[in-house]
C-alpha cells in the first residue's frame, strides 16, 4: 500500500512513492538487500572494492518537498543541502542515491558532509559502528522524468548526534542482475 507520493519535481528520481509495508511478492533475495540496514557502500565494496566508485551528479541547496518534510517531521519551509549521486561497480550504476541534509545538520555534526566529493557517504556515517537510523522504508521511482522502468528502493533517517539525515537508494538493473 502506498502511504506517501512524493511532491518534489525531479529529474533525478521521479515519481517517488513511499509504501507502508514490504510488499509480499519480493524476491527474498531483492528483500535482503533492501531491507540490510548496513552499509551499503560497504556492501558494494564487499564485492569489488577496486571498481567501486562514486559519481556526484549534483549538490545544491533546494527547498525541502512537503513529503520529506513530513517524513522528516520538520517544516517544508527550509532550504536542505540535496546530494544525488550515483555507486557504480565494475564501471556501471548500481545503485542511485539522494541525501537531504537539512541546514541545522549541516552547521552541527554534519559539517564534512559538503564537502564529501567523490567519497562515500557511507565511509563517514558508518565509520564508528552502526549509526543511529530509523526502520528502513521501501519505495518505488522511476530513474528519471523520461524512464519507464520502476525501480525499488529504500529511505532512513541517520541521526548525527541527533541531527537528521535522509537518505534515499534506488537499485539500478547490473544491482538486481547480481542477485539472479
Ligand atoms: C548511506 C550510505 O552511503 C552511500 C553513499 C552515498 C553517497 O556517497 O552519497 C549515498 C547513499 C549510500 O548508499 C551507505 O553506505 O549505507
Amino acid at each position: 500500500m502506498v502511504v506517501a507520493v512524493s511532491d518534489a519535481p525531479s529529474t533525478f528520481l521521479a515519481e517517488l512513492s513511499w509504501l507502508a509495508e514490504s510488499p509480499a511478492d519480493l524476491s527474498p533475495y531483492l528483500l535482503d538487500w533492501l531491507c540490510d540496514q548496513g552499509s551499503l557502500t560497504r556492501r558494494l565494496q564487499a564485492i569489488d572494492l577496486d571498481s567501486f566508485t562514486v559519481e556526484v551528479v549534483a549538490e545544491a541547496w533546494q527547498p525541502l518537498d512537503a513529503e520529506s518534510a513530513s517524513y522528516m517531521a520538520t517544516a517544508a519551509e527550509q532550504q536542505v543541502w540535496v546530494r544525488d549521486v550515483y555507486l557504480h561497480l565494475f564501471g556501471q550504476p548500481w545503485v542511485q542515491a539522494r541525501t537531504l541534509v537539512p541546514a541545522s545538520t549541516l552547521a552541527g555534526p554534519g559539517q564534512h558532509l559538503q564537502r564529501l566529493g567523490d567519497k562515500p557517504l557511507g565511509a563517514a556515517l558508518f565509520r564508528h559502528g552502526q549509526p543511529d537510523r530509523t526502520p528502513l522504508q521501501l519505495g518505488r521511482a522511476k530513474a528519471t522524468e523520461q524512464g519507464e522502468d520502476w525501480l525499488w528502493g529504500r529511505r532512513s533517517t541517520f541521526f548525527l548526534q541527533q541531527h537528521p539525515l535522509v537518505v534515499m537508494e534506488f537499485f539500478l538493473p547490473p544491482l538486481l542482475e547480481h542477485l539472479q
